[in-house]
């Protein structure tokens, strides 16, 4: 992935012909104003992928009243995964990637930009800082505070009911997959995009105000319209699903303490001819890990727990499997 890498920022920038700042937003700021002080390419392009885009594009007029052509960019897709392991050649397929070039940017300059981006084969779409950052609040920055204070109360009653995550179905997976994203990353948005966010917050509390009001009443008339109208709405439009977001063919793995579970585990299923998209630990603090393993689809992650079941790996498949390898 990398051909060469450079530990000094000001120095690689300085030779670059393109710069993507891929970091959580409030850093992108802190390097938007290193940019300015450097002496870079005539026709650099400097870009970002950030999730908010007023505040970055703001910072950014310091680069363009230095003549530095600066285009803010958000791709709408990733997942709620970190670092380069969760990376996939096709992620951005066919999503939206939003860019959002001022007034005073050359269109020649925007095309320069896509040609470079070309390859993500992603579909462009130009909007405002303002317009994307009001509908990111919607579709992106407000389903993960749902879903994060959604995870927080489920922990309350399974302090209370040990058994309680046992019972979790796919409808919960779904609904809260997102709870497991960057922190630092999350937080950074947040703080961004806080006027879009309060103002939805406020909306989205008098709605639970209003299904708390007609449960009440036991209104079965209300409540059937409430589901079946928002059912008609949500049917009526499809989200394109990246595997790398569905966690539908993700197995994971509870691991002992001390052992070399990636290495064996990957062993077992390379020998098994299974391509593994993605294998990671992801809780590493607890005297059992728990390794997470991504397949391409569900026949491979079907066929990794037989060959799991084979062969002499000590490892117990997640209590939702029902399976003990070894
Ligand atoms: N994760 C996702 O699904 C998506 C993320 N984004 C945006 O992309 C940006 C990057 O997010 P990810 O790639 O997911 O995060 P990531 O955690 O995978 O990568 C962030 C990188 O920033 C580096 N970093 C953090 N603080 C730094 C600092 N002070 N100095 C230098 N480097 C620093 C980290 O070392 C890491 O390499 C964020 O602005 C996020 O809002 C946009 C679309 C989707
Ligand atoms: O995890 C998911 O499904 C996402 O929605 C990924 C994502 C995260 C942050 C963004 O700014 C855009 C997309």
């Amino acid at each position: 992935m990398i051909d060469e890498a450079a530990t000094d920022f000001s120095q690689a920038a300085e030779r670059s012909d393109l710069i993507v700042l891929a970091t959580p937003v409030r850093v992108t700021e802190t390097f938007i104003h290193k940019l300015a002080d450097l002496s870079l390419k005539e026709h650099v392009i400097v870009t970002d992928v950030g999730s908010t885009k007023m505040q970055i594009v703001r910072e950014a007029e310091q680069l363009t009243k230095r003549g530095v052509t600066f285009i803010g960019g958000h791709p709408m897709s990733g997942s709620h995964r970190s670092g380069v392991g969760a990376a996939r050649p096709d992620l951005f397929q066919a999503m939206r990637y939003v860019l959002t070039p001022s007034a005073g940017t050359s269109s020649q300059k925007v095309t320069v930009l896509k040609e470079w981006l070309k390859g993500m084969e992603a579909e462009f779409v130009e909007l405002t800082p303002e317009r994307h950052d009001k509908l990111a609040a919607t579709v992106s920055h407000l389903p993960r505070v749902v879903a994060a204070t959604l995870v927080q109360q489920t922990r309350r009653a399974s302090s209370d009911h040990a058994i309680a995550m046992e019972l979790a179905a796919g409808g919960f997976r779904d609904t809260t997959r997102i709870a497991s994203s960057n922190p630092p990353m999350w937080r950074d948005i947040l703080l961004h995009n806080k006027d879009n966010i309060l103002h939805l917050l406020d909306g989205f509390q008098n709605k639970l105000t209003s299904v708390e009001k007609m449960v009440e009443r036991e209104d079965s008339t209300e409540i059937l319209e409430y589901f079946q109208t928002i059912k008609a709405f949500r049917d009526s439009f499809s989200i394109p699903e990246q595997h790398a977001n569905s966690g539908e063919h993700e197995l994971l793995v509870k691991v002992p303490e001390g052992a070399d579970a990636i290495a064996r585990v990957s062993a077992v299923l390379g020998k098994a001819g299974i391509n593994i998209t993605a294998i990671d630990m992801v809780d590493e603090e607890s005297a059992h890990g728990m390794l997470r393993i991504v397949f391409r689809t569900e026949v491979d992650r079907m066929k990794s727990i037989a060959h799991l079941e084979n062969a002499n790996v000590t490892c117990i498949l997640d209590k939702t499997e029902k399976i003990t390898v070894g």
